[in-house]
């Protein structure tokens, strides 16, 4: 079973008993809880910070700003990232709504297998140490339409059908315009990139992490983990912190930037340029006090069927190529064994 199912009894612990399940325990070093975390000031100065409007301009500066980001950290907040604040502030409204559902209304769109793994709301990932993460998570494929499985896209909720559409397209939009920008950074052709993305799968997640009351340092929201895909966009629905990226072995704590978005450069980006791009170690803390709830947008991406550098950028390839199928069970198997899958690729 690689996704577990919401409980009456997970439900109980995350509604506040002071008691926590040992599955919900996680050790130190799985929980990467060895590892220093930057103080919030060095944070807030050195956490790369971009934006939208300027790379839309073609700023020479803001581009090279996106390629350091994309080389250096792998990840980068956006600003002024020219999204319909309408419809992004449906679709928190939707999540929020969706979350405090009664917990039977939510498994009436519980996991279920899906051709390409699974969709629905339940866990995380359940990987080999049986651990589990304190989140409640809802995945549903959103792109292309023969992916949607659309039994499990709540139909309680008047608006969340028609708000969860309209924020896939403007994910779709703004993956592109962001594409078209790491193209020029590159230095190669925009169709280059952006053909590795046409008629793939976007999946969304939304996210909604409870507050731990008594043993916020014993539990973990998602571990340490690398994107698996090519691209992830995250849009905070609220302002509590958690989320920390790795940069040269230390946690930098993410703050919430009201009105931006966070982009992670996937494993699958990373290879495609042929190591340029680095995808990025991230983990989320859980708050004492405060819910978490997040909307996570990832996009896939293959070069012809293949998971390899694009050509343009592999004078010497530094990773194997590999049938986009064979990576899809290898990354299934480095989630499980919580193995890094691009340290598997390399040469
Ligand atoms: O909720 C977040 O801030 C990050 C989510 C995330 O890392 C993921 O879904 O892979
Ligand atoms: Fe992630």
């Amino acid at each position: 079973m690689l996704r577990d199912e919401i409980t009456d009894a997970t439900a109980a612990a995350f509604a506040g008993s002071t008691v926590i399940p040992d599955r919900y325990v996680w050790p130190d070093e799985t929980a990467g809880r060895g590892s220093t975390v930057v103080g919030d000031e060095e944070s807030l100065k050195l956490i790369p910070v971009l934006d939208m409007a300027s790379l839309l301009d073609g700023s020479p500066e803001e581009i090279a700003k996106l390629g350091a980001a994309c080389r250096d950290w792998g990840f980068f907040q956006l600003r002024n990232h020219g999204v319909d604040e309408t419809v992004v502030e449906r679709v928190k409204d939707s999540t929020r709504e969706f979350f405090r559902l009664p917990l039977e209304k939510k498994k009436a769109v519980g996991i279920v297998k899906a051709e390409d793994g699974f969709q629905g709301f339940g866990h995380h990932f359940n990987t080999s140490t049986g651990k589990l993460d304190w989140a409640e998570s809802l995945l549903l494929g959103t792109q292309p339409m023969g992916h949607r499985n659309m039994d499990l896209w709540p139909t309680e909720l008047p608006t969340f059908r028609d708000g969860v559409e309209k924020y896939s397209l403007e994910m779709t939009k703004l993956k592109s315009l962001l594409m078209a920008s790491m193209a020029i950074d590159l230095g190669i052709k925009p169709e280059t990139l952006l053909d590795t993305v046409q008629g793939k799968i976007q999946n969304i997640v939304f996210h909604h992490y409870p507050p731990c009351r008594h043993n916020a340092d014993k539990v973990i929201g998602i571990p340490p983990h690398t994107d698996g895909l090519f691209l992830t966009i995250v849009l905070e629905v609220d302002a509590t912190p958690g989320l920390q990226v790795s940069n040269g072995g230390r946690w930098f704590p993410v703050r919430p930037l009201p009105g931006s978005l966070t982009v992670f450069v996937g494993d699958i980006l990373e290879v495609l340029t042929n190591g340029r791009y680095k995808s990025v170690e991230h983990r989320v803390l859980v708050d004492a006090e405060r819910d978490r709830t997040t909307i996570a947008t990832f996009q896939d991406a293959c070069v012809a069927g293949m998971v390899k550098p694009l050509p343009e950028l592999a004078e010497v390839a530094r990773y194997i190529s590999i049938e986009k199928h064979d990576y899809v069970h290898r990354q299934f198997q480095a989630l499980t064994e919580r193995a890094n899958i691009v340290d598997s690729l390399k040469i």
